[in-house]
């Protein structure tokens, strides 16, 4: 049963989430258009005078329906820049509402309330320029739909209250275009600030992940960072290296040369360590002149000697400050990370590594003995 409801679902409205959403706002849209005409067959029924013919009016309006219907559901209507077809429906459902003015007779003033839905409908699928057009459009079509009442078909309504119909459609029409306007304004205004906040986010984001000055990432990331890693060389039986990384005597360039040439020793330093490792190693500072270096699918013999070209690199760097240049060194210290250990372990030896290529000299790496990892 439920099946048979869905294949039918499926048939009537399309399978595709895009096509039910066209075909199901057409089919709440023709639905209002049919209980209008059950309206007009009840007041036919109820026998409201000077009525004309609701038959061939209600039959026109059901094969515009079809049509509509049609073009829609056959994909027909994907060839238009709108597939939804909205602009063609709302000016379609006006001209029938104008027809029913003059079939209504004496009952000509329910019209005028269903034309204020039609309009509703409107304001949330049409642009400006169209809700525009389909008002002057309505204004046209039931100005002229008066005057053919008023002329041929005899209602016994008095052209005043025909003056004071139009200016109810006026009044209705002005309401709805200004609205119509007030939601757009309101919906462009909270799309920007969607954009705004979109942008806030991610600013955020860098915030919290990033070192300011030097762009890397910080240590909070890092150690999320390190988690992940670990699960996943653990799944893949993959080696993970960590390395520690301290710039020599940094203190003397800053006493030197300044805080400021300190600052940008610091970026230089970065960037070189980041361009000699690969693009899924990843290097984070730790804290002051200390970094952490993080290289996946790398065991201590390989990890050695891309750490010795970046020890040699950063051996190369000179800041130029005036006529003078600043030089570095950095000491490293690695270890490998030990399958089932506490992350902080691994960073615990790396640390006790760096410690030892300091007391050793500086400028070198020192990599935690065997023994210790074993
Ligand atoms: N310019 C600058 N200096 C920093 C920054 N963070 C930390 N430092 C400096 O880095 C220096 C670290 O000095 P120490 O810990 O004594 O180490 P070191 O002089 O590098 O000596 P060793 O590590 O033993 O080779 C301190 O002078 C800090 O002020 C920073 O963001 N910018």
């Amino acid at each position: 049963m439920g099946r048979r409801i869905q294949r039918a679902s499926n048939y009537l409205l399309g399978e595709q989430k895009p096509m039910r959403i066209r075909t199901s706002q057409f089919l709440l849209a023709a639905m209002l258009m049919l209980a209008c005409i059950g309206v007009l067959y009840f007041m036919r029924m109820v026998g409201i005078q000077g009525m004309g013919d609701v038959d061939a009016w209600a039959l026109v309006c059901i094969a515009g329906l079809v049509v509509f219907y049609v073009l829609i559901r056959s994909g027909f209507s994907l060839r238009m820049a709108d597939p939804s077809l909205a602009f063609l429906q709302m000016l379609f459902a006006i001209a029938c509402n104008a027809a029913a003015f003059i079939v209504a007779g004496h009952g000509l003033g329910v019209t005028l309330p269903i034309l204020s839905v039609v309009l509703m409908f409107g304001m949330f699928g049409l642009s400006m320029r169209q809700v525009v057009l389909v008002a002057v459009y309505a204004l046209v079509l039931f100005g002229a739909a008066a005057a053919y009442t008023l002329r041929y078909v005899s209602t016994d309504e008095s052209p005043e209250l025909f003056l004071a119909y139009f200016f109810i459609l006026f009044i209705v029409l002005s309401a709805t275009t200004f609205l119509t306007w007030r939601l757009q304004q309101m919906s462009a205004h909270m799309r920007k600030q969607k954009n705004q906040l979109v942008e806030a986010l991610d600013q955020i984001q860098i915030i919290a992940t990033r070192d300011e000055l030097t762009g890397l990432v910080n240590r909070r990331f890092m150690l999320e960072k390190m988690r992940e890693e670990v699960q996943r060389a653990q799944r893949s039986s993959s080696p993970l290296l960590l390395a520690m990384l301290d710039i020599d005597h940094f203190k003397r360039i800053n006493d030197k040369y300044g805080h400021q040439v300190g600052d940008r020793a610091l970026q230089v330093f970065s960037a070189v360590v980041q361009n000699n490792l690969r693009a899924n190693d990843t290097l984070a500072r730790w804290g002051g002149e200390e970094f952490v270096a993080l290289l996946t699918g790398t065991d201590v013999s390989v990890g050695q000697i891309c750490l010795e070209r970046v020890r040699a690199k950063v051996a190369d760097i000179e800041v130029p400050v005036g006529d003078d240049c600043v030089k570095m060194t950095v000491s490293i210290g690695v270890t490998p990370y030990r399958n089932g250990e506490a992350i902080e372990k691994a960073l615990q030896r790396a640390d006790a590594a760096l410690y030892d290529a300091k007391a050793r000299g500086r400028n070198q790496i020192v990599c935690t003995p065997a023994a210790e990892y074993l």
